[in-house]
């Protein structure tokens, strides 16, 4: 999504959330400068013209593993549940809240880490960004810039599944998405309602 067309949907997100897109942008700085470099050839070379599965971390997730199909984008802590069942991400869209250890095995066996920075994860984004050995690609929710790209979306999986239309991948399926999750927290209840608006405009009726 061009970012003339996100811009309208972010601001509504800052509104709704009360985050600074100043703070924001100050994380965006703070990643350009400490990525290696910019593995986005990689990550599209994984996803044009690919039946690419996105993984969400809902607790369906295990059950669903065995339809995943094509190439494998993780949000987050979903990278862990199939690593742990045998599946390694080709991708995993990440804004460091739930890294571990593991997350820097699978970068340096060859998994794309696309790193999120916005204004909460600052401290994150300076720990673990110079300790990936691996591809990188550096993600903003505000304007692009460089070697930081936006390609919409808000929460980790749904900013994978539009990485994944923008990328050009021919079919897109999502397993391990449940938006009326009844057990997570207020603010993830938003950021789950968000996705499912956001997923719609691509398509996804969830
Ligand atoms: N029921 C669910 N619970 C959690 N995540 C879900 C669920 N359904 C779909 N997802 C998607 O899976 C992604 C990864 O989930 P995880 O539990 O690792 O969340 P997270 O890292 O806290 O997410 P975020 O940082 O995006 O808030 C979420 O960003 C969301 O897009
Ligand atoms: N400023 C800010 N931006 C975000 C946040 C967050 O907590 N704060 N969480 C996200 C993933 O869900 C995506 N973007
Ligand atoms: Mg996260």
């Amino acid at each position: 999504m061009k970012f003339e067309e996100w811009e309208p949907l972010y601001e509504e997100i800052l509104a709704y959330f009360a985050f600074e897109r100043e703070g924001d942008e100050e994380a965006a700085r703070i990643l350009a400068d400490l990525l290696p470099r910019d593995d986005l050839p990689a990550l599209r070379a994984l996803i044009e013209g690919k039946t690419v599965t996105v993984c969400g971390n809902a607790p369906c997730l295990p059950d669903e593993i065995e339809t995943i199909e094509g190439t494998v984008l993780a949000a987050d802590a979903a990278a862990e549940v199939l690593f742990g069942r045998g599946v390694r991400p080709d991708a995993v869209f990440t804004d460091l809240d739930g890294a571990t250890d593991v997350l820097l095995d699978m970068n340096e066996a060859g998994t794309v880490v696309v790193v999120h920075a916005h204004g909460d994860n600052i401290p994150l984004v300076r720990h673990w960004t110079p300790r990936f050995a691996g591809p990188v690609v550096g993600t903003t929710q505000a304007a692009p810039f460089g070697r930081i790209h936006n390609f919409g979306g808000f929460s980790d999986g749904d900013r994978a599944a539009f990485a994944a239309h923008d990328l050009g991948a021919t079919v897109v399926h999502l397993v391990g998405f449940d938006l009326d999750d009844p057990d997570v927290d207020p603010v993830k209840r938003g950021k789950l309602a968000w996705a499912r608006r956001l997923l719609a405009l691509l398509g996804h009726d969830l």
